[in-house]
């Protein structure tokens, strides 16, 4: 080969390397300079947990490490806050996105959910309700529509309603539950059994009966209490004394089985990454299709019953006060109204998802708490018997009416300490630039109130007061809050005041609480749930002492779901009397 030739194949060799080094080195930058950009970016001046953002996922693996052990994502997040001393800082738990803002201070959690406009329903949670289709509180507060919904809904929430309608019969599905609990306590002959199942049946008969009163037949609790009935005690499993006893759960129609399990769905979307391409994914399997087939089908035809007894003249189930509210609306606006529609549905199953889990977990609760101390338990029985002279004196369970019209702030104060003890944290979007504490927020992150921590089940963190809001420097505190006490033990009591005549009274704005949240989007059942979590428990404490449970099936460990449920509520009964 000439001199020459080598010398061009030589040169034409090195540079097609040095394009090959140049494309790897550009690679190499280009790769790092991306990841460097994909790393979790934190606000100036928040607190973070610095490992978090020398990777990609931020904070994410260790946060599902601790929840696939303990399914407590208010626990993880008040752990945050308590590692970090700090009543504000910052978590990377969305990959390549904004920090979330973790607020572990409740004056300011307080003046953000009830005074601050620039705070938004969270877009990451109107996209994980997305399977629940058109309802209010998949819009924004700041949407015309959304008042307009509220509108529609008006009545349902108010006393004529909740006392009139509501009330007899959440009574008598608690005089069902008691009569369940009985049977099942006599075939116990003095073992434990689970509850939790028969106060989410409680609940989901309250909420169809809610949605469509005594036209759609089924119950949830009618099955278990036919099963039970049927069982001989030869057929109960053998065991020990602190041995769980067992009891065949009965299968309840389609329809409520739907229910029941739509939940599940939103736990999914909501935390997934993609809300909608998860929704659309499991829009896909037969098992999501089965449920919502159901909906389709049956609040399909009690729309058109509800449409019917509307025309007839009558309004009583939640399904023909909508109709009612529509053609009212329409009228107002010189429009059709749009009384058989998608929104309709809509609007009614998504209450039904709401109550049913949440209140039914509630009651569970509250039954745990009571187990776990029997002082408070004996202390609530005496208030209810002392309330209730009557009653106890004919040695019956007191009626609606006596209940309703009773006064007993043990009994208000047991269910806010037990909502105070089982915290589900809640989230608002940044709708604009603004500051928390003095820190600068960017619009679009997302601001979690962290209620399972410091302020709430511990002491507060020292805030610097200069750096509140306007609005939260300007507002009252509560200065009767003990902070020296042990938040994390059930002691009802803290929410009793004793006025100058020695009367005692409840009174909820005595300590931190969020367990319904706060402002425009608190929850919007609220005052249903109380009242059947009242009504109910005052049956079950009224006939049922609940004893001591082995330690193995005691323990307060939660679950979040689509609110904070128990994961095991074990009973041990004795009945009270012999009504
Ligand atoms: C003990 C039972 C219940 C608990 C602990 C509970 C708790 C909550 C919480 C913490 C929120 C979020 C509030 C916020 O972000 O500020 C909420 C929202 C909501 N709840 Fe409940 N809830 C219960 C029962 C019910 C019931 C019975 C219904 C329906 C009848 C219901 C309907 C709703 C609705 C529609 C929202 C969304 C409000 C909005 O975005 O505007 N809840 N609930």
């Amino acid at each position: 080969m000439a001199l020459l030739d080598i010398y061009t194949s030589l040169s034409s060799f090195l540079s097609s390397a040095n394009t090959l080094w140049l494309a790897v080195a550009l690679t190499v930058i280009g790769s790092y300079l991306l990841y460097q950009w994909l790393l979790p970016k934190p606000l100036p001046g928040i607190p973070f947990n610095t490992e978090a953002t020398k990777s990609l996922f931020g904070d994410a693996p260790a946060m599902s490490r601790e929840i696939s052990v303990t399914g407590e994502f208010s626990m993880w997040l008040a752990h945050q806050v308590e590692k970090m001393g700090e009543p504000i800082c910052q978590v990377f738990i969305r990959p390549f996105s904004k920090p979330w803002i973790l607020v572990g201070d409740f004056h300011e959690a307080q003046d953000i959910l009830m005074r601050r406009t620039e705070f938004e329903k969270p877009q990451f949670l109107i996209d994980g309700l997305i399977a629940l289709g058109d309802f209010n509180a998949r819009l924004k507060t700041n949407d015309p529509r959304f008042r307009a919904r509220r509108h529609l809904k008006q009545d349902l929430m108010a006393p004529n309603f909740l006392n009139n309608y509501m009330g007899p019969f959440i009574h008598t599905e608690g005089l069902k539950l008691v009569k369940l609990l009985e049977a099942k306590m006599k075939l116990s002959d003095g073992r434990p059994f689970s509850a939790l199942a028969d106060y989410y049946h409680a609940a989901l008969d309250t909420m169809i009966y809610y949605a469509f009163g005594g036209n759609f037949p089924d119950s949830a609790l009618d099955p278990q209490l036919q099963a039970i009935s049927n069982l001989e005690p030869s057929q109960i499993s053998p065991g020990g004394k602190d041995e769980p006893v067992v009891f065949p759960d009965a299968p309840t129609s389609p329809f409520l089985t739907a229910v029941h399990h739509a939940p599940d769905v939103l736990e999914k979307t909501t935390i997934a990454w993609s809300p909608k391409l998860a929704y659309w994914w499991m829009s896909q399997q037969a098992w999501y299709k089965k449920i919502f087939s159901q909906k389709k089908q049956v609040v399909q035809k009690q729309l058109e019953a509800a449409i019917h007894n509307f025309k007839a003249g009558e309004v009583k189930t939640a399904m023909e006060h909508l109709v009612m509210r529509e053609k009212v609306a329409a009228e107002k606006q010189g429009r059709e109204p749009q009384l058989n529609s998608q929104l309709m549905l809509d609007e009614i199953f998504a209450d039904m998802i709401s109550g049913h889990h949440t209140t039914g977990g509630s009651m569970g609760w509250v039954t745990k708490y009571l187990t776990g101390f029997p002082e408070a338990q004996t202390k609530l029985r005496k208030a209810l018997y002392s309330a209730l002279p009557s009653a106890a004196a004919e040695q019956r369970p007191p009626t609606f009416d006596e209940l309703r019209h009773a006064k007993i702030p043990y009994l208000e104060a047991v269910i806010e300490e037990t909502l105070r003890l089982t915290p589900f944290s809640m989230t608002r979007e940044t709708a604009q630039d603004t500051e928390i504490l003095g820190y600068k927020i960017p619009k679009g992150c997302q601001v979690m109130m962290v209620n399972a921590g410091p302020g709430y089940l511990s002491p507060s963190l020292p805030v610097n007061e200069n750096a509140r809001s306007p609005t939260s420097k300007a507002a009252k505190r509560r200065p009767n809050w003990d902070e020296t006490k042990d938040l994390k033990l059930f002691d009802p009591e803290r929410w009793l005041v004793t006025k100058e005549d020695g009367s005692v009274e409840f009174d909820s704005a005595a300590g931190p609480q969020l367990g319904f949240g706060m402002g425009l989007r608190q929850c919007w059942g609220r005052k249903l749930a109380q009242l059947e979590i009242r009504t109910i428990m005052a049956l079950v404490v009224w006939n049922f002492e609940l004893l001591g449970i082995p330690e193995g099936l005691g323990g307060y460990a939660g679950y979040d779901g689509v609110s904070r449920q128990p994961q095991k509520v074990y009973v041990r009964l004795r009945k009270m009397n012999s009504w």
